[in-house]
């Protein structure tokens, strides 16, 4: 879905929008760059630091052989051709987000160069067909992450994140609108994460972005470390904005470094201020050689790009929404479980596939939605979920219920977490009220039905007289009295049965 604000966005007659990306995404690996500490998110401050990792004088960086192959994924997946020889390079600043002063990235001798990502305009959101290309790919170290606190006038430095490894991505400047930036994003952060190469967590800092905009053949101004896709797209509208309305006053814009302020740009550095990085090979870590044979074998290694997936996924025998088969694709675990519910719903059990997308797009997704939680479906393994929906199809539970048992499912208390769906629906009373005989089950109905008209003669007047909705407040009723453990419909029948044929 294209957002409201972005669609009609066309540059100004006269005034050609042209821009290109740096992409910087975390790696998944299971170790940092250069050093043993661990990689993973959300720690205590500190705790995943090494004497590397803290420049202390005297160790060395080694490469993590893991985070190599991740960023060779990476570059055969957008068709880069691999270098066989690459190297790393020092650049030099000081700041205390960098405890060895320089940065450990790769300058002269990047991974890879070229390739290329295409936009489709029937499967990502743009107007039109467009090939980004790309410059080239390299690997570099994150930094420390620096926590500010306004209230104690305090910044403090977690080192957790310094020496993780990135991979940079620099576009050429290609771009020509606002969409095809989005969706370039968009893909770019889908296939890398669909890959397993990164982890595709916005809210941890996975992704930070530096966004080059020129206007009519102008001097490019960056804006840097943009970390979500709106912000990329607030930056560049702005900036673009702003360097519009310069040239209409017949003042050249010159090359510049800004930074996004939440609603604007402002100048961090000009180009006379330009820092000298001075970028020197690191002598500590060796050559990377790797055999010309290695971009065919990573690329025979692949999985199936993320549009082959979602392909197959909106046809039969899935039948999924185009939205919903993207956001499985985003992540193997995700598409693994829909898959596994998949198979054991409509495979084993034979019923339809609508059934699955529903408990599963609309049930599901909503529920993780309704509790404020990302899905994290290894709160409720394939298995038990679909033990659940067959309880439903099989109309021992009705769907009120079951909805009611997903949200206690996503939320378990100690009682309840090791219980299987069987004791769960046991627990809570809430097999349904169809299992008894078929006949009890209609007097059952039709008597509590006679007491709620009797107690509701005004709306059984209203509905005679032609408010046939009405019929819905009873039904609400009933619902309610019997705590959702009948049908609704067999009430509904029931009130119009009572109502129109008295
Ligand atoms: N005329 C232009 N208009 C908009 N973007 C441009 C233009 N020329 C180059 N770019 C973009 O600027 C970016 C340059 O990135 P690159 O990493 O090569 O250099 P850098 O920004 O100087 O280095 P650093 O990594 O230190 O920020 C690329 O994304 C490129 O597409
Ligand atoms: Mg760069
Ligand atoms: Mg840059």
């Amino acid at each position: 879905m294209i957002p409201k604000k972005l669609q009609n966005w066309k540059p100004e007659k006269g005034f050609p929008f042209k821009c290109g990306l740096e992409i910087h995404t975390q790696l998944l690996t299971k170790h940092k760059l250069f050093s043993q500490s661990v990689n993973v998110p959300n720690c205590a401050p500190n705790a995943n630091t090494s004497f590397f990792d803290l420049a202390f004088p005297g160790t060395f960086p080694k490469l993590n052989p893991e985070a190599l192959l991740l960023a060779l994924k990476a570059a055969a997946a957008l068709d880069a051709s691999i270098s066989t020889t690459s190297s790393f390079d020092r650049k030099h600043y000081f700041y205390f987000d960098q405890p060895l002063g320089y940065q450990i990235t790769q300058r002269f001798r990047p991974l890879a160069r070229g390739g290329h990502l295409q936009l489709s305009k029937d499967y990502d959101d743009v107007l039109s067909d467009k090939l980004i290309n790309i410059e080239q790919l390299q690997l570099e170290q994150d930094t420390a992450k620096l926590n500010y606190d306004d209230y104690d006038s305090l910044v403090s430095i977690d080192l957790n994140r310094a020496n993780v490894p990135l991979i940079e991505l620099v576009t050429k400047p290609d771009f020509e609108n606002l969409l095809q930036v989005r969706a370039f994003i968009k893909k770019y952060l889908g296939l890398v994460s669909h890959l397993g190469i990164c982890s595709g967590d916005l809210e941890n800092g996975a992704m930070r972005c530096d966004v080059n905009v020129s206007v009519a053949g102008g001097d490019r101004v960056e804006v840097k470390n943009l970390s979500s896709t709106s912000e990329v797209m607030a930056a560049a509208a702005y900036e673009y904005k702003r360097q519009v309305a310069q040239l209409k006053e017949s003042i050249p814009v010159e090359q510049e470094t800004r930074s996004w302020t939440g609603t604007k740009t402002v100048r961090t550095r000009s180009k006379e201020d330009a820092v000298d990085y001075r970028y020197v090979p690191d002598t500590e870590l060796p050559f990377v050689h790797l055999d010309p044979s290695i971009a065919d074998l990573i690329r025979a290694q692949l999985p199936e790009f993320p549009e082959t997936v979602v392909r197959r996924l909106r046809n039969a025998p899935y039948g999924l929404e185009k939205k919903y088969a993207k956001f499985l694709v985003e992540s193997p675990l995700h598409l693994e479980y829909y898959y596994k519910l998949h198979s054991i719903i409509v495979g084993e059990h034979k019923q339809p596939s609508k059934v699955v997308n529903n408990w599963f797009v609309h049930e599901l997704l909503g529920a993780f939605n309704k509790l404020g939680l990302s899905p994290d479906f290894t709160m409720l393994p394939a298995e038990k979920y679909a033990a659940l929906i067959l309880l439903v199809q099989n109309k021992e539970v009705t769907s009120t219920s079951a909805k009611l048992l997903l949200l206690a499912m996503l939320q378990p208390s100690e009682e309840i977490a090791e219980m299987s769906v069987e004791e769960m629906v046991d627990h809570y009373k809430l097999r349904n009220a169809a299992e008894a005989e078929t006949g009890d089950l209609k007097t059952a109905v039709e008597e509590i039905c006679k007491e709620i008209i009797e107690e509701n003669q005004d709306a059984v007047e209203k509905i005679k007289a032609g408010k046939h909705l009405s019929i819905k407040f009873l039904v609400g009723i009933a619902m309610r009295t019997t705590q959702g453990k009948v049908d609704p419909k067999l009430f509904d029948e029931t009130f119009k049965n009572l109502i129109y044929n008295e």
